[in-house]
């Protein structure tokens, strides 16, 4: 059990999740439509496990195409270090994705579509996408700003638009910090031979494409307020975010350590997720 815990990434799983849930609130306080009660909870419930059953199976299928990489990369990951087979992961993965899609279209169609979708592109990265230069970085950009759009699209075409702007966000800050980490694994994807930016136009440049991504997130995060979206404290709390992404960006550009940026745009990203909820109570 506990590999199979490990294998999903428990904790990126929650924090998905957590964010499609914020994705709900704010479109609910900025659309106040008439949707309290059990279907309220019914439907905040759904969004929640929807996105932990599909990063989950996304995490899982990404470890199932790489293992051969995570044997240099993170050979203490589930399916290198001999915990859970290769089969079985691929069916653990598969099942997840169908439970929450099939969860995503008791919604709407839109959810239903969204769930899809990403379900489909989660496949496709761990299969191709992700030994692409950019590409690869850009749909773990999309997929990851995409928890907001799912949470507001409870709520249809009105909803989606309402989390536009977190979306941007979140999307410009994961596919900065999916750089960093590709500059952070370059040697076991050159062993790998994956064509990732740092190994198509070098480390230096990538990281400059990293954080001129990241500075328009930073310089874009006060946008939530500005269009009333989010009340004061949002911004209270996303200046500490800032702060985190802009160390980040430093680590990468001048001391060039991909690992030490890589865990400072999460705790950026952790405090963004925090001044989310902040600004919408
Ligand atoms: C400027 C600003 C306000 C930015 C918004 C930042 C934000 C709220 C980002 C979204 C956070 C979120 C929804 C995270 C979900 C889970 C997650 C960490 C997704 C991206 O990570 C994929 C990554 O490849 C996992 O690698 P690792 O963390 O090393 O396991
Ligand atoms: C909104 C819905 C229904 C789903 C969203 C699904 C989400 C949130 C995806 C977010 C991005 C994410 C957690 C993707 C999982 C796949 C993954 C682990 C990508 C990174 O893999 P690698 O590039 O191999 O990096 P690692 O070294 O961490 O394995
Ligand atoms: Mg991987």
């Amino acid at each position: 059990m506990r590999a199979y815990i490990q294998l999903i990434r428990y904790g990126n799983c929650v924090m998905a999740a957590v964010a499609a849930v914020i994705g709900v609130f704010i479109a609910f306080n900025i659309l106040n439509p008439a949707l309290l009660g059990y279907s309220f909870v019914y439907r905040t419930l759904s969004v929640f496990f929807v996105v932990f059953f599909v990063t989950g199976a996304g995490n899982a299928i990404n470890d199932y195409f790489d293992y051969e990489i995570d044997a240099v990369n993170k050979p203490s990951r589930p399916i290198p270090s001999g915990k859970i087979g290769l089969s079985k992961a691929f069916y653990f993965s598969i099942t997840l994705f169908i439970i929450g899609v099939v969860i995503a279209f008791t919604l709407n169609w839109i959810t239903g579509i969204i769930a899809l979708f990403n379900s489909l592109v989660l496949i496709y990265y761990a299969k191709t996408l992700k030994r692409k230069a950019f590409s690869g970085n850009l749909s773990i950009g999309y997929l990851t700003g995409s928890t907001f759009l799912f949470g507001g699209a409870v709520y249809g075409i009105s909803g989606l638009y309402a989390l536009m702007i977190l979306f941007i966000l979140a999307t410009l800050a994961t596919t900065s910090r999916e750089i960093v980490k590709d500059i952070e694994d370059i040697k076991g994807d050159e062993k790998e031979k994956a064509n990732t930016l740092p190994i198509h136009i070098g480390v230096k440049k990538s990281a400059y494409i990293a954080s001129f991504i990241g500075f328009i997130a930073i310089v874009s995060s006060p946008l939530p307020y500005i269009l009333s979206l989010l009340g004061i404290n949002y911004l209270y709390i996303v200046a500490l975010a800032d702060i985190f992404f802009i160390v980040a960006i430093t680590e990468i550009v001048f001391y060039k350590n991909a690992s030490m940026s890589s865990k400072l745009f999460k705790i950026a990203m952790m405090f963004a997720l925090i001044s989310f909820i902040a600004g919408s109570l």
